[in-house]
C-alpha cells in the first residue's frame, strides 16, 4: 500500500531552542485512522503542526501526497493545505462569519455553488446539534459549540486527511461519541485520520484505531502498526449503517 505520509528522522525546534521533537519516523497510509497521545507538552500540537503545514520541519524529511514536503515552494502550499481538514486546539473560526459561513467555508472555496451547499451545510450544522445557532457568530457561542463547528468546518468538505487536536476536550462524553462517528465516517469514505487526545475513552471507540504516542518528543508505537501497515483485508468492516449520518459523509 502507497502511504499518503512518510517522516524520515524529522526533528523540530521553536527558533533557538532546544528540539521539541527529536528523531520522529513514521508512515501514514490512506484510509487508516491514528491517535496520537503522550502527556500535555510532549510535542502532541507540534507534531500535527508538521501534518498540516504549519511549520517546517528543522531537519529531516516529510513527504505527502507523493511530494518533499520541506522543499515546496509557498505558491503551491495553499494548494496542499486544502487536502487537508484540520480541527484546532483553539478552533480558529473566522470571527466576523456566522457559524453557517464558517462551515460553508470548505465547500465555497472548492466552488461549490450556493444553492448546492446549503443543504449540506445545514444538515451538517444539526448533526452535530447546532441547528438553531446557524446564524450566531463564533464570539456568541459557548467553546463546546465552537468546537462542534470547527469540526463540522473540518468534515464537510471530505479531505484526504483529517488532522483533530483534542476535538472533544469541550464536550460532553456523548457528544464526543456522536463527533467521533463522524471521524469514522470520513473514514470510511478514505480519508487518513489522526486525532490527537488525552481522552483515554476515545481510543477504545474505533475499532483498528492504531497508537502514536509521544513521549518528551519521540514517538512509539505501541500496536506496531507505523512499523507493520495495516493490510486492506484489516480494514474490512461491515459498513456501517449510514442512516443518520449527513449526507455529506454517506
Ligand atoms: N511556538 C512555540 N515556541 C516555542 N516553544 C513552543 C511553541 N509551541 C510549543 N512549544 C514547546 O514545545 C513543546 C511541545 O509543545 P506542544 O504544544 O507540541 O505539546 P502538546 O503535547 O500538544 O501539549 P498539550 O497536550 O498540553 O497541548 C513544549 O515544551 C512547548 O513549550
Amino acid at each position: 500500500m502507497q502511504e499518503i505520509v512518510t517522516f524520515d528522522n524529522v526533528g523540530l525546534r521553536y527558533g533557538t531552542g532546544n528540539e521539541v521533537l527529536s528523531d520522529i519516523s513514521f508512515r501514514l497510509f490512506p484510509g487508516s485512522f491514528y491517535f496520537l497521545t503522550g502527556a500535555s507538552g510532549a510535542g502532541k500540537t507540534s507534531l500535527l503542526k508538521l501534518l498540516y503545514l504549519a511549520q517546517r520541519p528543522s531537519r529531516g524529511v516529510i513527504h505527502m501526497f507523493d511530494t518533499d514536503i520541506v522543499t515546496l515552494t509557498r505558491d503551491r502550499l495553499p494548494g496542499f493545505r486544502r487536502r487537508i481538514g484540520v480541527v484546532f486546539q483553539d478552533f480558529r473560526l473566522v470571527p466576523h462569519l456566522s457559524a453557517f459561513d464558517n462551515v460553508a467555508l470548505p465547500l465555497r472555496v472548492a466552488g461549490v455553488v450556493e444553492q448546492d451547499l446549503q443543504g449540506p451545510v445545514r444538515e451538517m450544522l444539526d448533526w452535530v446539534g447546532l441547528d438553531d445557532r446557524a446564524d450566531a457568530r463564533p464570539a456568541t457561542l459557548s467553546g463546546g459549540e465552537q468546537q462542534r463547528v470547527a469540526i463540522a468546518r473540518a468534515v464537510i468538505a471530505r479531505p484526504e486527511i483529517l488532522v483533530a487536536d483534542e476535538p472533544t476536550g469541550n464536550v460532553d462524553p456523548d457528544m464526543a461519541l456522536r463527533l467521533l462517528k463522524l471521524f469514522e465516517a470520513l473514514n470510511r469514505l478514505g480519508t487518513t485520520v489522526v486525532v490527537a487526545t488525552h481522552d483515554v475513552h476515545l481510543l477504545s471507540q474505533v475499532r483498528d484505531a492504531h497508537m502514536m504516542r509521544l513521549n518528551r518528543g519521540a514517538l512509539s508505537d505501541p500496536t506496531g502498526a507505523l512499523r507493520n501497515p495495516p493490510r486492506p483485508s484489516d480494514r474490512d468492516i461491515p459498513a456501517a449503517d449510514p442512516g443518520g449520518l449527513p449526507e455529506a459523509l454517506q
